[in-house]
């Protein structure tokens, strides 16, 4: 699915009025429609209703949801806020229809001072101030109407978006000027800013109503974020040849685990086997012999010289991937030996993890890195990566796109909604995934997962959209059997084989 810009939104509004055609009063309408069935969906007619409606046309969906909520007996008090004496054209027009059904409890249109109403806990506020036009952060009587709002106990529903969350960039909003709603019922398409943690406890519940904009301008639009669908993974995962053998299998390296963390090493070597691979090789410290040959049998083991940590560089002639960083620490000679390895290994790369945290500290070292290497940060590796500290998820996002960029990478910025940056400037986001999920471990059978696909024969990119979907998709299925609270890694191993077969 694509994502759209507020801008592009406005765009794709505008070529729907005139190409369906349909005149811009009739749009809203329809979405005014589909937002009242999913309202009534979810709360009955003996719910008192309290509307908040702004100027723009976010206001004139408010004021059209009204008179069909009234229309089907809700009781509807409506707050109008027309401060500067001007509504736009299809709000203006639903103010009259509004007024001419006659209908409603209450309508107060407001030009200077507001009294708010009382609200209570059985109060459904609908939140149509502002949505895809908000241009600045709210002030004034907006901003105390919206903390008036989220002081109150009522339940709250947002029209498009919750009221003061810009669709995109929110770096420099003020945080308690924004609405927050339990449902936010959006129209079309989630907006950019709802796939970012940081604007979560606006969003509540998430609805998108499909109110038909044109398929036209939506298939022919370049637009720079997406969010994965399941047909884009069904179509690029590999068929397995009848007469294929583990030689043509491919041969994965892993480059992982230390003392103590022998784990990460088990964990992305049996995610790595789980991904369909020929043969695993683990190259990992003298002190892990045992524990890895007994936990990962199937894998082959290569020790390093060194009892405790990684400490030099191996041959990668026979590889065909190489994923290297779970639970490597960051000792000096590690260090140095990580950016040997990373230096002479020409085949596809996966760095995660300790591997990360070594190039943080040795920034000079990312202009070495080899185009299209493949780095899989959660957000505080981000950070140390990229030498500063984000102030917003938004911002964090566009750092990594510079990045990507820059390096010629792919960079897997991960979290719910992990944001693959191509090195082309596009941004997929996984739409997979649960909060069973934040539990240690995790990261490393994802990395373990996309150096599998890679020496199975996926290109980089394939090799990151279907391991960040596979990987979540495990994990979904792993919740759905054993909830996400006790969710381990281990578990996204064991449901790896199902989310193949359901995805395959
Ligand atoms: N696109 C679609 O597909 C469809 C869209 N539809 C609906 O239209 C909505 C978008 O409507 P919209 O463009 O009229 O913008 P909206 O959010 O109502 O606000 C604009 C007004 O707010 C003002 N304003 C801005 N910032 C401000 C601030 N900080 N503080 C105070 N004022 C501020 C701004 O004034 P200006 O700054 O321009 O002078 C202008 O007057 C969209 O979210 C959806 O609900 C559906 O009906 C049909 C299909
Ligand atoms: N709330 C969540 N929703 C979806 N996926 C999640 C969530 N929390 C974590 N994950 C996924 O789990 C993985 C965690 O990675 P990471 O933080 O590196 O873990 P670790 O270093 O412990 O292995 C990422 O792939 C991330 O996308
Ligand atoms: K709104």
């Amino acid at each position: 699915m694509k994502i759209f810009t507020s801008a592009q939104i406005h765009e794709l509004d505008k070529y729907t009025i005139e190409k369906e055609p349909i005149s811009s009063i009739d749009l809203m309408e329809r979405a005014a429609k589909a937002l009242t069935r999913a309202i009534e969906a979810e709360w009955s007619a003996d719910i008192p209703v309290v509307v908040f409606a702004g100027p723009g046309n976010n206001g004139g969906d408010a004021l059209a949801v009204s008179r069909m909520l009234a229309a089907d007996g809700y009781q509807i008090a409506v707050y109008l806020f027309n401060v500067h004496n001007h509504l736009s054209e299809e709000c203006a027009t639903n103010k009259q229809r509004l007024i001419e059904a006659n209908k409603i409890k209450a309508f107060t249109e407001i030009t200077m001072n507001f009294d708010p109403p009382e609200l209570s806990k059985d109060n459904l506020v609908i939140d149509g101030l502002f949505g895809s036009g908000l241009n600045k952060p709210l002030s004034g009587g907006f901003s105390a109407l919206v903390r008036y709002i989220n002081q109150s106990s009522a339940k709250v529903v947002s029209i498009d978006i919750p009221s003061g969350l810009m669709c995109e960039d929110n770096t420099y909003n003020i945080r308690q000027n924004i609405v927050k709603a339990d449902l936010t019922l959006t129209l079309q398409q989630k907006k950019l800013s709802m796939l970012l943690a940081d604007n979560q406890c606006y969003i509540g519940q998430l609805k998108v109503l499909d109110i038909h904009l044109s398929q036209e301008y939506i298939s022919q639009k370049d637009c720079e974020y997406k969010v994965l669908e399941e047909n884009d993974i069904k179509s690029r995962i590999l068929p397995r040849k009848d007469f294929s053998h583990k030689g043509t299998m491919g041969s994965a390296l892993l480059i992982a685990g230390s003392y103590g963390m022998a784990g990460a090493a088990v964990l992305s070597t049996k995610a790595c086997l789980r991904a369909g691979v020929g043969k695993v090789y683990v190259h990992t410290p003298r002190r892990n012999y045992n524990i890895m040959q007994i936990a990962v049998p199937e894998a082959v083991m290569q020790m390093d010289r060194e009892e405790n940590y990684f400490s030099e560089a191996v041959d990668t002639h026979d590889i065909d991937a190489l994923g290297i960083g779970p639970g490597l620490g960051q000792q000096e000679d590690t260090a140095i030996a990580v950016i040997a390895q990373l230096r002479r290994t020409g085949c596809p790369i996966v760095v995660d993890a300790d591997a990360i945290n070594i190039l943080a500290n040795h920034r000079a070292w990312l202009q070495q890195l080899p185009a299209g290497i493949i780095l899989t940060p959660h957000p505080k590796e981000f950070d140390r990566l990229y030498g500063t500290m984000s102030n917003s998820c938004y911002e964090r996002l566009e750092k990594a796109r510079k990045l990507s960029k820059v390096l010629q990478a792919y960079i897997i910025l991960k979290g719910h909604y992990s944001a693959l940056c191509l090195p082309d400037g596009h941004v997929e986001f996984n739409p997979t995934g649960n909060s069973g999920m934040a539990t240690a471990g995790s990261g490393d059978t994802l990395t373990g997962i996309i150096t599998g696909l890679l020496a199975r024969g996926y290109k980089s990119v394939d090799a990151c959209r279907v391991g960040m979907y596979l990987h979540g998709y495990a994990g979904d299925l792993a919740a759905q059997e054993l909830g996400k609270e006790s969710l381990i890694a281990s578990d996204l191993i064991q449901y790896l084989p199902q989310a193949f077969i359901e995805l395959s």
